[in-house]
């Protein structure tokens, strides 16, 4: 059996997506979700995408990280998947229904409301998540913002001087947060523009992170060193953010198909399809 899969990618954040709503998909699972993404003897992607029907709202995204972590929010694929869709489009994960419309530039996606308090960001104790108590080395005081999945943000000169390779997966995996956190380094260089590089929980640096941009946009609103609307520059291109006086957070920016083609189930150790989920 072939299973047909889409190449996408935001801002070169990119993607494997599989869509079981067009045909049969056997159970997927962090084990088949990092043989796909991995670059020398999968597909290669950042994060695996499962589109499947939802009850709730017009699909359901369930989103891998190539480490096997399913995860509860992925900007870009949201983007990615708005621009599948074709038209507005209501898009159940598990940090929340997202929703993600057409727009000039690009893919506008109502990301939610971002949450603050410590149990939002599982600490291994209360903090201010405004500017948390702790360093390492020359990143100190993060703001922890949660946009469906967990940020860590670090205000630092010069992103692009820090070590981000060393430093990444030291805060990424430290106990003090019990389910890892995104690590996030961003640079104010006007009112209305962030730079920005994101390690990425489970999967380390990646060429943009759309929870990221939110995370950060909004961390730095918060401590008042940005307006509402600013334009965040990561590696792989620009997104603009919005911060809502609703509070919902918005990104826009482009989403792109890269290529279409299949695989052999069984070369990924996909079983028979079940078809009771058929
Ligand atoms: N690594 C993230 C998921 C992907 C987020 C990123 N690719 C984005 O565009 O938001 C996490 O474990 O929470």
């Amino acid at each position: 059996m072939r299973i047909d899969f889409i190449k996408m990618h935001g801002l070169g954040n990119d993607f494997v997506v599989l869509d079981a709503r067009s045909q049969p998909l056997p159970a997927i699972d962090g084990s088949i979700a990092s043989a796909l993404a991995d670059r020398h003897t999968g597909i290669g992607c950042d994060q695996l995408l499962v589109l499947e029907p939802s009850t709730s709202a017009d699909f359901r995204m369930r989103i891998f990280n190539p480490d096997g972590s399913e995860v509860e929010a992925c900007g870009n694929a949201t983007r990615a998947v708005g621009l599948l869709h074709g038209e507005s489009a209501a898009i159940e994960t598990l940090g929340g229904i997202v929703h993600a419309s057409p727009a000039e530039a690009g893919i506008s996606v109502e990301m939610g409301t971002p949450r603050f308090d410590w149990d939002a960001i599982p600490l291994a104790y209360a903090m201010d998540t405004h500017a948390m108590p702790v360093a390492w080395e020359e990143l100190v005081n993060p703001s922890a913002v949660n946009v469906g999945n967990p940020h860590a943000i670090f205000f630092v000169p010069d992103p692009y001087a820090i070590d981000m390779a060393r430093l990444g997966p030291l805060i990424e995996n430290d106990p003090i947060f019990p389910e890892r956190v995104n690590v996030n380094v961003a640079g104010i260089t006007a009112r209305d523009a962030i730079t920005l590089r994101v390690w990425e929980r489970g999967a380390g640096l990646t060429r943009a992170c759309g929870t990221g941009a939110c995370a950060t946009a909004v961390a730095a609103m918060r401590r008042g060193l940005v307006d509402r609307s600013v334009k965040v520059s990561l590696p792989g291109g620009t997104l603009r953010i919005d911060w809502r006086e609703d509070g919902v957070i918005v990104m826009t920016g482009p989403a792109t198909e890269s290529f279409r083609g299949s695989f052999a189930a069984a070369d990924f150790g996909l079983g028979p399809v079940d078809r009771t989920r058929a």
